[in-house]
């Protein structure tokens, strides 16, 4: 029997998802058209022997996040349950918190996914190297360039045995282009060095007496606390895969994730896709289309869109590498390139939405999203562009790379500015 646990973070996480984080938590957001969380739970539904899935975070329970849970239960016949840390853990606390209920029922091994991530999650590979071998934890692991390998965890390995000899989070200087995907697959005896760390975290706490210090109570750092403490010792391997990986951390990279699960559909959710059929819209290459949309018959979408519930397309509009979000607009013959539209949005007439691509490095294999900062030297950098939710965009005027907060009407055109 196996489970698998989810890490959502909380609010006060995904400030670089600003403003589409205001409306709906993070791991809420839709990407190829469903929430970003449903691929994982999708990707762990069809192991064999999955018996739960848990998220832990430290959002409140509130309406969205019920409504999907309840929804994943129905849909996959598996029981999806939210366990609400009292305060952010870091990523290994509340897989100690909430020990007993993953392991209720006594499984064999647990998945963990970090929420952020866009894969095809080869959980049934890790799997089976995971019976092979019976190690406590086992990474998934995928490579990067040289720079940005310093974004993420590094990890060498002992490149026969795949055993991890030594872990960094998000070093200073090269260590390996091997990169931590932030998925694993943990056997329960990896809950013992959780506990030592969160004891002498506790051991320490009393011997400063100082209670607002961090490290706070129960927090733990899976990645520096256990994997860079354990390194070397036997008990942590990596399973490496060229499969699809990428961050979510920005919306630009929701955009390109977006892309990467459409390019899936083909294979896993064909009935996802939408066809071109005679007199409906025209779509080239990979398109979602809820089925309560409306979209004219003349306009023109793809490749790489994905348009949500409820949401008008008029005649003659052009949709290209965008996601328009539930209850928009797109009034005749607007143009959206490169654009997440948010939710209730309208686009007036004629108007362009544009924004500017920020994908990796298409000559560079292993070339990954770059998600940093918004400006450089004071700048805001061309990148996509975002409207917040209920925007209203006049006709005939032009918004290039940039990002509207929600409720705001505009009334003429804008360059590369953050509208407040
Ligand atoms: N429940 C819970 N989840 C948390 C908390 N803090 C973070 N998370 C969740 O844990 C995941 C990792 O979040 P970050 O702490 O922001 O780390 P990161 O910068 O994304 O880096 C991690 O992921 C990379 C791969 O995407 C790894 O390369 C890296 O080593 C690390 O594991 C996210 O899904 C986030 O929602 C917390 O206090 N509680």
């Amino acid at each position: 029997m196996l489970k698998a646990v989810i890490l959502i973070g909380g609010p006060q996480k995904g400030t670089r998802f600003r403003p589409l984080s205001f409306e709906v938590p993070k791991p809420l957001f839709p990407v190829a058209g469903v929430p970003m969380i449903q691929h994982h739970i999708e990707a762990c539904a069809q192991v064999p022997g999955m018996q739960e899935i848990l998220l832990i975070g430290f959002y409140q329970p509130d309406e969205p996040l019920t409504q999907f849970l309840e929804t994943a239960q129905q849909e996959f016949n598996l029981p999806v349950r939210y366990l609400q840390e009292f305060a952010p853990l870091g990523t290994g606390g509340g897989l100690y918190h909430f020990r007993d209920q993953i392991l209720a029922g006594g499984p064999e091994a647990f998945f963990v996914l970090n929420a952020d991530v866009c894969s095809d999650f080869p959980l049934n590979a890790m799997l089976d190297a995971h019976r092979r071998q019976r190690h406590p934890f086992l990474l998934l692991g995928t490579t990067a360039n040289r720079t940005q390998s310093l974004n993420y965890g590094c990890i060498v390995e002992n490149p026969q045995t795949h055993e991890v000899l030594h872990y960094v989070e998000k070093p200073s200087t090269f260590i390996s282009d091997i990169i931590n995907c932030g998925i694993y697959l943990f056997s329960p005896e990896a809950l013992k060095p959780l506990r030592d760390v969160f004891q002498r975290n506790q051991q320490d706490r009393q011997l400063e007496d100082s209670p607002g210090l961090w490290p706070g109570a129960g927090t733990i750092r899976l990645e520096q606390d256990v994997f860079s403490a354990l390194a070397g010792q036997g008990q942590i391997y990596v399973y490496l895969t060229d499969g699809i990986w990428s961050q979510i951390k920005s919306a630009g990279s929701a955009l390109y994730a977006s892309r990467l699960y459409l390019g899936r559909y083909e294979f896993t959710h064909p009935e996802r896709l939408a066809k071109h059929t005679p007199g409906g819209p025209q779509i080239r290459g990979n398109v979602y289309i809820h089925p309560t949309a409306k979209v004219a018959p003349s306009a023109v979408l793809g490749p790489n869109v994905s348009i949500g519930k409820g949401v008008t397309v008029g005649e003659g509009v052009r949709l290209r590498e965008s996601i328009v979000l539930h209850g928009a607009t797109l009034q005749e013959h607007t143009c959206v390139l490169h654009s997440i539209v948010g939710w209730g949005s309208t686009v007036g007439r004629w108007a362009r939405v544009e924004g500017t691509p920020n994908d990796p490095n298409p000559n560079d294999p292993r070339a990954r999203m770059d998600s940093e900062s918004l400006f450089k030297d004071g700048k805001l950098l061309p990148a996509i562009t975002i409207l917040g939710c209920r925007v209203r965009i006049p006709a005939e005027v032009l918004i290039l790379n940039s990002i509207v907060l929600p409720h705001k009407e505009l009334s003429r055109s804008f360059t590369n500015q953050i509208i407040l």
